[in-house]
């Protein structure tokens, strides 16, 4: 395998506790309890927080609050608030609720496409194209996302070729960033290494972002790994929230305190405050009433504690 070795000096943390986080989430969190949540990480430095999802309120019901939140939060100036969006419906509301940012989310498995967003992956692509056109128009920025890219609850194993051809399929519809999700924390360094170089073949690897979830254990391993071959860009979420409704079984993605733990000592800037990022996690997780998920939150929660 070929790889570089030298990590970069700089990497770019996309928040996505307020959507990927909560979506799963079973108890309604009010709106209040958002707009401070997405504020608080705002103020930590993110340059992008996940903050919404324009979907159908009746397939993910924690997401039915997303126009209110986008209306309500103080904006910084500098971050840019990202919207998921399935199809022209959702886009209209991204646009109306001034997201900066849409999100496209396909996936490589026909399976999960299916149990998701309803539809194959070519009809997805399809659904794709006017949200992209019109994002495009608005100049607003386009990211496309892509589940199951490391393995699918489904389908199980996913080729390296199909992961290959979505990032293409993405590419062409003019993102600016894609995304490659292990939506079930299944894989490994080696494979993380396997299947980023092969997106890379379809999109410059800058532009490529890691969404790890920590099902197994391995997201800052995958992390590491993907960093040596050149990914600057990972997704992570405040406490370690989250999983997806239609992935049994998967947990959160790995913990924002985790990774700029790992990135401090590594010595990797982030632009990002762990202290600000920890005090979040700690309130996020009291509205729901259970412990953070984060090891490296909760280390520093008992070391402030003495
Ligand atoms: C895609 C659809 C809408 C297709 O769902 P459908 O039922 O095929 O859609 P439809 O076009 O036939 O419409 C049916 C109903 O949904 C409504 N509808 C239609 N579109 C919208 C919209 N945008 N916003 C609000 N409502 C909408 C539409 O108005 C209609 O309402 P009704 O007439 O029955 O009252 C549905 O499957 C859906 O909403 N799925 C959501 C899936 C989802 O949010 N999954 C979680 C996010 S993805 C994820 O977590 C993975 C990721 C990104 O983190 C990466 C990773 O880790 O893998």
């Amino acid at each position: 395998m070929t790889h570089q070795s030298a990590l970069p000096a700089k990497v770019k943390i996309v928040e996505v506790g307020p959507r990927d986080g909560l979506q799963n989430e079973k108890e309604a969190l009010s709106a209040d309890v958002k707009v401070d949540l997405v504020e608080r990480l705002a103020r930590a430095g993110f340059v992008n927080v996940e903050a919404a999802a324009f979907v159908s309120p009746k397939w993910v019901p924690q997401m039915a609050t997303s126009a209110e939140v986008l209306a309500r939060i103080e904006r910084r100036p500098g971050t840019i608030y990202s919207a998921l969006v399935p199809n022209m419906q959702g886009f209209e509301a991204a646009l109306a609720g001034g997201a900066d940012e849409v999100v496209v989310f396909g996936a490589a498995s026909e399976a999960f496409s299916q149990k998701n967003i309803n539809c194959s992956i070519a009809q997805s692509i399809a659904r794709f194209e006017p949200v992209a056109r019109a994002a495009k128009e608005q100049g607003l920025r386009l990211r496309g996302s892509i589940s199951t890219a490391f393995g699918c609850p489904y389908q199980g194993e996913v080729p390296l070729d199909t992961v290959g051809d979505v990032v293409a399929r993405m590419r062409d519809l003019g993102c600016d960033e894609i995304d490659i999700a292990d939506t079930i924390g299944v894989s490994t360094a080696k494979k993380t290494q396997a299947v980023m170089l092969r997106a890379a073949r379809e999109f410059p690897i800058a532009q490529l972002a890691g969404h790890f979830h920590d099902t197994y254990g391995q997201a800052l391993a995958n992390i590491y790994a993907a960093m040596e071959v050149g990914v600057a860009i990972f997704h992570s979420s405040v406490a370690g929230l989250g999983g997806c409704p239609y992935a049994k079984g998967a947990t959160g993605n790995v913990a924002t305190e985790d990774v700029l733990y790992l990135m401090q000592g590594l010595g990797i800037e982030t632009g990002v405050d762990l202290d600000q990022v920890v005090d979040a996690g700690l309130f996020i997780s009291q509205q729901l009433g259970r412990k953070s998920i984060s090891r490296a939150g909760n280390a520093i929660a008992a070391k402030r504690a003495g």
